[in-house]
């Protein structure tokens, strides 16, 4: 792996952001460390500011105050150097370009290549790889519009992971996603863990947390808890964030 995370630094560290847009109050002196090799559950409702912290830390949104590092640099900085892969709730994509899957995941591979982007040797196998990784490879020739939802959701995790990147970040990666699509996607993060790699997820699927994440944070605008998952998830702390009790396991939260 190429980590350039100082020893014994976190992953990802930040520290006291806070984020407005306009008269918004998107953030407010969030603090969070993952330390490398972890999966962190990003647990909120809707507008908690789970999708701006992704942007903070990737340096895609700008922050009024705090300090963000990525592997001991500043996010925009991780991510020129292919440390961080991201993938975001929603693709603001043409579904009916004529652009097949694996021309997705090739993208992942930009920041490798020239001005140019000629692919060589090395991009093809990085995107086969993600491709395989994936179970893309036999739709890997298919128009990206013709995909379902959960296979989209694996082309665009399989772009995050051709950039061979040390932190993911996962954006509601289980969201409009099939039970195989599911399975696939969670095999596939226990084993990138297993690598040394460190994910940040969010998700509104609850019973997924404890069975997949190390450690979670449960955000509303700041951070109400954080900890080992059992902990965040206690009845108290979900009522106070969410205004509503616990639910059975496998219910979603929304608002
Ligand atoms: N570009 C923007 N301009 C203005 N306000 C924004 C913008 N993006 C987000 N917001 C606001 O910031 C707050 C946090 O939004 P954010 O998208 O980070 O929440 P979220 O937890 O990711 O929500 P969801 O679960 O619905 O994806 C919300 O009040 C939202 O309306």
């Amino acid at each position: 792996m190429s980590a350039a995370a100082p020893p014994g630094a976190p992953a990802i560290e930040v520290v006291d952001a806070t984020v407005h847009y306009g008269d918004v109050l998107a953030l407010d002196g969030v603090s969070l460390s993952v330390e490398p090799g972890r999966i962190c559950g990003l647990l909120g409702t809707n507008g908690s500011g789970k999708s701006t912290l992704f942007k903070a830390i990737l340096g895609l949104v700008r922050t009024d105050r705090g300090r963000v590092r990525l592997l001991g640099l500043e996010g925009a900085a991780a991510r020129r150097r292919g440390l961080v892969g991201y993938v975001p709730q929603a693709e603001q994509v043409d579904w009916d370009f004529p652009v097949s899957v694996r021309d997705v995941v090739m993208m992942g591979r930009y920041g490798h290549m020239g001005p140019r982007r000629r692919p060589r040797a090395a991009d093809r196998e990085a995107v086969e790889r993600a491709l395989e990784r994936t179970d893309l490879a036999g739709l890997a020739g298919r128009r990206i519009g013709a995909l379902s939802g959960g296979q989209r959701k694996r082309a665009f995790v399989a772009r995050a992971l051709a950039q061979g990147p040390d932190v993911l970040l996962l954006d509601e990666p289980f969201a409009g996603v099939d039970q195989g699509s599911e399975a696939t996607i969670t095999a596939l993060l226990r084993r990138l863990r297993g690598e040394g790699r460190t994910l940040l997820l969010s998700t509104h699927d609850l019973a997924r947390v404890p069975e997949l994440c190390d450690e979670a944070v449960l955000l509303q605008r700041r951070v109400v808890a954080r900890g080992a998952p059992e902990e965040v998830l206690r009845p108290e702390t979900v009522l106070e964030a969410f205004g509503v009790p616990v639910r059975g396991e496998g219910e979603r939260w929304s608002s």
